[in-house]
């Protein structure tokens, strides 16, 4: 039974970006999305969707030039919109605290001049205030609990393999104890084996009482791993669905939705026609009709409002033949 009280709860956000010649791109549109303690969450898309200026926007990273609306609530003990928060509490409280991130390229995101266990030794002092003797058994607790082996923590982040440094990665996320983990392409450049292990490791901190938001274009790795999934088209959430029936059947509601499970190599293997649209230069409608098999004059008029999971003015309602199939 999960929770009642969502820990996060998106409501109508937007990003856009000013340009030069007071242009904007509108990298993500009137977002709303909830999610409780225990839950996975898999938000995917295609690259340039849009991902991962909503994650900045959630952890306060976004770029001078990004303006926000709408709200992103973190409950807690201090209940915290995430867009109007000031630079120093989202430092000082939020990252790392109660929002761990579990990065892309993690192998990237550790300092290459320092080992495993330095980088552990800062943080677990950074976000528990441990210190002297109790440093170092507090520092082998913390990779233990990513599954980093001890015997690898005097380790530099090039003497690791793929898989190490993503586990030392979940490790540093971990420390804070953080009730959210973020985690933004988590499984880039892995091979298989090694994103269904990071997958399943992932959702045993989910099974351990974390909410967990991950970003994602690798739908396998969503289907291992997600309790709900939303999916993302040219900066708007066009449908969110529990993961069983999303990947099982009945299967998807949206038109691009199913045509991103179609184009799965393990499934009818079909690649969706055409580009996603520039986010500076979105068509009017649906973003998705140039694009659209069931598209018809309205979706060309008017953005459909998400409505009962899915936001298309012709959903798929029934199990449709898969693309490509005889
Ligand atoms: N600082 C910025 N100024 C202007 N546009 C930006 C800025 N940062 C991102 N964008 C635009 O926002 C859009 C969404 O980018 P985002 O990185 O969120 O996509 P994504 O879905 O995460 O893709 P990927 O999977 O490739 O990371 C892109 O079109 C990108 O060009």
């Amino acid at each position: 039974m999960k929770p009642a009280k969502p820990l996060l709860t998106v409501d109508g956000m937007s990003v856009r970006f000013r340009m030069p010649g007071g242009r904007y791109v509108a990298a993500v549109s009137d977002v709303s999305l909830t999610l409780h303690p225990g839950e996975c969450l898999v938000l995917v898309g295609e690259s340039g969707c849009g991902k991962s200026v909503l994650a900045s926007a959630l952890l306060g990273l976004l770029p001078g030039n990004a303006e926000t609306a709408g709200r992103a609530l973190l409950a807690g003990d201090a209940p915290l919109d995430l867009l109007t928060a000031s630079e120093r509490t989202l430092a000082r409280t939020v990252r790392g605290r109660r929002i761990g991130l579990v990065p892309q390229s993690p192998a990237a995101h550790l300092t290459p001049v320092r080992t495993v266990r330095s980088h552990l030794r800062e943080t677990v002092r950074a976000l528990t205030g441990v210190r002297g003797t109790a440093l170092d058994p507090a520092v082998e607790a913390a990779a233990a609990r990513a599954a980093f082996p001890t015997d690898h923590l005097d380790r530099h982040p090039h003497q690791l393999s793929g898989g190490l440094a993503q586990r030392a990665a979940t490790a540093l996320a971990l420390v804070g104890d953080a009730p959210l983990l973020l985690a933004d392409e988590p499984t880039t450049g892995l091979d298989r084996d090694l994103v269904e292990r990071t997958a399943d490791e992932l959702r045993r901190h989910v099974d351990a009482g974390h909410a967990l938001l991950m970003i994602t274009h690798d739908l396998a790795a969503a289907a291992r791993i997600a309790d709900r999934v939303a999916v993302m088209y040219a900066g708007r959430v066009v449908e969110t669905a529990d993961a069983g029936p999303f990947f099982g059947t009945p299967g998807p509601r949206h038109p691009y939705a199913r045509r991103l499970l179609d184009a799965l190599p393990e499934r009818a293997f079909t690649p969706i026609p055409g580009m996603p649209p520039e986010l500076g230069a979105l068509p009017e409608g649906c973003a998705f009709a140039p694009r659209c098999d069931r598209a018809e004059a309205a979706c060309t008029r008017t953005v459909p409002a998400l409505s009962a999971g899915v936001a298309c003015h012709h959903p798929l309602e029934e199990v449709q033949p898969r693309a490509g199939a005889a």
